[in-house]
């Protein structure tokens, strides 16, 4: 039997509105041509759904459809942002501010320029998990030429200022690069009106398929990007690489949809994410939400079990399909970063569960999480009583 899916925030399946349309540009009866071939009919079609699949991403976030470059992923969009920024200063004439709960594709790209010899900061966030614009003000240096801070945390959904920070970088003309990997569909954001230099987003994230991504670079911003991708000049140069026609469509349709349907969509996760709680904290005692005194997402929820081994709770939780913490750090034993940054002890980290729910998840789904988290945490709590 396949377990109840409350990992949305790890990946979230392809909807079939998005596969319908991916499938029609792979096989030979499709529009299968290279987006970059300017002489036939294969190329113009492929690079008409390209187009197009841009200004659905572009619209989502109130871009400009120039103002995208097509990636792999947040991965590649964070590690163009920064890199992309950096190189065109001296190390020592660089210095970057980021924070400790990033995800790591923000982090370890930082921390290999730091190696290099630019100078970095990174902030801690307060006891909410919430990173403030006074905190990145505190940190602002003569040298200081980029900012990259989270919308969404991926581990408790707490929501970052972005706004104030964005509003801070600008007022004294640094940088801003936000990845958005996980706001994209749970809180409503727009560059027209959030003076961000550069956003990441990524389409596995919701219900786009994995493996494409892109990063709005704001074009009135004096910003060069440097490209990570050197070849055949692509993206106007700043990502070189042929096109993956049908991942970008998929993209598109993904973003065409939470354009329609986001605002319905926010009110039934938080529906479900509040059962959820609701279930849990009726029905268990020592429990607490991570990042609860912060505004989070609606689709998150991060669970501290207190007294509770996390890793024995995975194991008897077989039939949910939830985390410890990111997916790409849950091979490790350690304790999550993000939660000791936000002043929990190893033990209470160990005892946390993220769950998150999506677009496929029903009341019943919740129902039948409820009395499993219930079964288990009880009787784990037994054992060690005993
Ligand atoms: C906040 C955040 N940034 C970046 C990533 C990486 O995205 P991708 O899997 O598209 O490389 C993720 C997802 O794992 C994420 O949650
Ligand atoms: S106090 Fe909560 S697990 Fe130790």
């Amino acid at each position: 039997m396949r377990s109840i899916y409350l990992d949305y925030a790890a990946t979230t399946p392809v909807d079939e509105r998005v596969v319908t349309e991916m499938v029609k540009y792979l096989d030979v009866n499709g529009d299968f041509g290279n987006p970059a071939s300017r002489s036939h009919f294969y190329g113009w079609m492929a690079e008409e759904a390209v187009e197009e699949a841009r200004n659905q991403v572009a619209d989502l976030i109130g871009a400009d459809s120039r103002e995208i470059v097509w990636t792999s992923g947040a991965t590649e969009s964070n590690n163009l942002a920064i890199k992309g920024v950096a190189e065109n200063y001296a190390p020592s004439d660089c210095h970057i501010i980021t924070s400790a709960t990033e995800h790591k594709a923000v982090l370890d790209p930082v921390v290999h320029l730091q190696q290099q010899g630019y100078e970095v900061s990174i902030i801690q966030p307060d006891s909410t998990g919430v990173i403030s614009k006074a905190a990145v003000e505190a940190e602002l240096r003569p040298n200081t030429r980029l900012v990259s801070v989270m919308a969404v945390n991926n581990e408790t959904g707490v929501i970052n200022p972005i706004d104030e920070i964005a509003g801070l970088c600008e007022q004294v003309g640094v940088y801003f690069h936000v990845d958005a990997a996980q706001a994209i569909g749970k809180v409503s954001l727009s560059v027209e009106t959030l003076p961000v230099t550069m956003l990441s987003m990524s389409g596995h994230k919701f219900y786009g398929p994995k493996g494409v991504g892109a990063l709005y670079v704001r074009r009135r911003s004096t910003l060069k990007l440097l490209p990570q991708m050197h070849g055949g000049g692509h993206e106007r140069g700043m990502r070189s690489g042929t096109l993956p026609t049908h991942q970008l469509v998929g993209i598109g349709k993904a973003a065409q949809i939470l354009s329609d349907e986001a605002g319905t969509e926010i009110e039934k996760l938080q529906k479900l994410r509040d059962q959820l709680w609701q279930g849990i904290s009726s029905s268990l005692a020592d429990v607490s939400v991570n990042g609860s005194q912060a505004p989070r997402s609606p689709a998150h929820l991060n669970v501290c079990f207190h007294g509770v081994d996390g890793e024995s709770l995975l194991m008897g939780l077989r039939m949910l399909a939830v985390s410890s913490g990111s997916a790409c750090m849950s091979a490790t034993v350690a304790p999550s970063y993000v939660l000791k940054a936000m002043g929990l002890s190893d033990h209470d980290a160990h005892s946390s569960i993220r769950f998150s729910v999506g677009r496929y998840t029903t009341e019943e789904d919740i129902d039948n999480a409820v009395s499993a988290i219930t079964e288990a945490v009880t009787s784990l709590r037994t054992v060690a009583k005993s």
